[in-house]
């Protein structure tokens, strides 16, 4: 799983630069051969015509005799020899070497980076034409979209069988198959066919037949077009009409489904009430603690019910750098624990990379686990290990609880532990853009800030877990997150 952080897309780089290099010398050696091989013919046609001009004349020349015989065994062989000796046979070589040590993704990364897109382009709510052409929220990062490319995302979606995103991505295709002028492989009716069919399995027949008529302008005898159109034609008489799936979703924030206001809060498009926001205090935390009588914690509320607190500068740049440095190689796909099983493994909800460290590895790495102990007053001595986390593009964490709910009969078992009270984050990067942690029920969003820490408690003093603190991590859309959690553990 490459797409999952941007650390590993940098070595695809460096196979990139390789394939490029391949591809230049194979081209260059293409290009002699071809230069090698036009020679050759000027002079064998020269020869020709030499020769065929008076025939008897010059065979009469036992020089020419000779030298027509020397074109037809020694030079021909040779010249043979240049067209069929292979010498792609030794680029074909170098690609297979290639694939063994190289770092390359797979069909699965591919599809991977495709959902990560359509994931953005849902959250954020950003139009397919912006996203096409590199714009994120008005601003412009990466290269356009070609029409075959935006036909590959559509592609990708119908194999997802993401009809939704197909029409949205085929659409887009035609229209910039219709702009380019240097237009690509991808051929219009192509896109029409996946077109036509999505837009049928949308529920809208009619434009479905409009679609298939345009694709049989283009190619009359196109087999399954035609089978489709006597479909989509009956279909419309038999009266089925396209749904209407314009639901309004106009009414009260919170009787929405959790999922539209996760999207809302991600997009910074609901927030708490000013009211809400005025209570909220600030102040500076002096302790009996060496790091703190060197620096004095600045705690500012960012939520009072449940209590989330947020610190600024509770990490140095350089704390940072190593903890960074360390985590870089062990970075693995994140898993989850199947609530059922206990077990661990990977799921779509959660796509970033994590790694473990412990306390005793690094000064580093105990200095941050002491801070979290002067920010929580809680012991880290059943603190779970600090876990570093890296979220490339489109990486997230649907909504979840950090606690365990009772049903989950294998939660910590392995720890020997009880549940989780708090949670600290760190965010060791600033993200550009996206990449919020929010609590959507509460319509909190904290924006990752380098060096901030944000504290809360999963558990109410009675020991049950708080419902409120239901949070999310949002996809992230420009640059990469960093984060460094840690959970205290109830001793049992
Ligand atoms: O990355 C974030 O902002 C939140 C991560 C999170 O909730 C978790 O790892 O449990
Ligand atoms: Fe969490």
């Amino acid at each position: 799983e490459l797409y999952t952080a941007l650390a590993d897309l940098e070595e695809l780089l460096h196979t990139e630069s390789l394939l490029i290099g391949t591809l230049q010398r194979y081209i260059a050696q293409q290009e002699h051969r071809l230069a090698v091989a036009k020679r050759r013919l000027v002079e064998f046609q020269k020869e020709y015509e030499i020769a065929t001009d008076d025939v008897t004349k010059y065979l009469s020349n036992p020089i020419n005799a000779y030298l027509l015989v020397k074109r037809l065994t020694t030079d021909w062989k040779n010249t043979e020899a240049l067209m069929t000796d292979d010498l792609s046979q030794e680029v074909a070589q170098n690609l297979t070497e290639y694939r063994k040590y190289l770092k390359f993704p797979t069909d699965e990364d591919l599809t991977g980076a495709a959902t990560a897109l359509m994931r953005l382009q849902d959250t954020y709510k950003i139009d397919t034409a912006s996203l096409a052409r590199g714009e994120l929220n008005g601003v412009q990062y990466s290269s356009q979209l070609s029409a075959a490319d935006c036909f590959e995302l559509g592609r990708q979606s119908y194999n997802n069988q993401d009809f939704y995103h197909t029409v949205l991505w085929m659409t887009e295709a035609l229209d910039r198959h219709e702009r380019e002028t240097n237009q690509t492989d991808t051929e219009r009716w192509e896109i029409l066919e996946y077109l036509a069919y999505s837009t049928y399995m949308q529920g809208n027949v009619r434009n479905a037949l409009k679609i298939t008529d345009e694709l049989l302008e283009i190619v009359p005898n196109h087999q399954r077009a035609l089978g489709n159109k006597v479909y989509y034609e009956s279909a419309i008489k038999k009266g089925v009409e396209e749904s209407d799936t314009n639901e309004d979703t106009e009414g009260l924030h919170d009787e929405l489904p959790e999922r539209e206001l996760y999207e809302m809060v991600c997009r910074n498009a609901i927030s708490p009430s000013p009211k809400k926001l005025a209570k909220l205090k600030c102040r500076y935390v002096h302790k009996n603690r060496p790091f703190l009588r060197l620096a004095p914690l600045k705690e500012e509320e960012a939520y009072d019910w449940p209590r989330i607190v947020l610190y600024r500068q509770a990490m140095y740049d350089n704390e940072i750098e190593t903890i960074k440095r360390m985590a870089q190689p062990r970075l693995k796909r994140a898993t989850v624990q199947n609530y059922k099983t206990g077990e661990l493994e990977t799921a779509n909800y959660r796509i970033s990379k994590s790694a473990w460290l412990k306390e005793e590895e690094d000064p580093v790495v105990a200095a941050v686990s002491q801070r979290v102990e002067d920010m929580t007053s809680l012991t880290t001595s059943t603190a779970e290990e600090l876990q570093v986390v890296n979220y490339g593009i489109g990486g997230h964490y649907e909504p979840h609880f950090d606690f365990a709910r009772r049903e989950e009969k294998n939660a910590f078992k392995s720890l020997g532990t009880g549940n989780r009270i708090a949670t600290v984050l760190f965010y060791m990067s600033d993200v550009p853009q996206g990449g919020a942690t929010v609590f959507p029920s509460l319509h909190l969003a904290l924006w990752p800030e380098k060096g901030t820490a944000a504290f809360w408690h999963n558990l109410h003093s009675s020991g049950e877990g708080d419902y409120d603190t239901r949070h999310a991590a949002c996809p992230v859309l420009a640059g990469s997150k960093w984060g460094l959690y840690t959970f205290l553990l109830n001793v049992r």
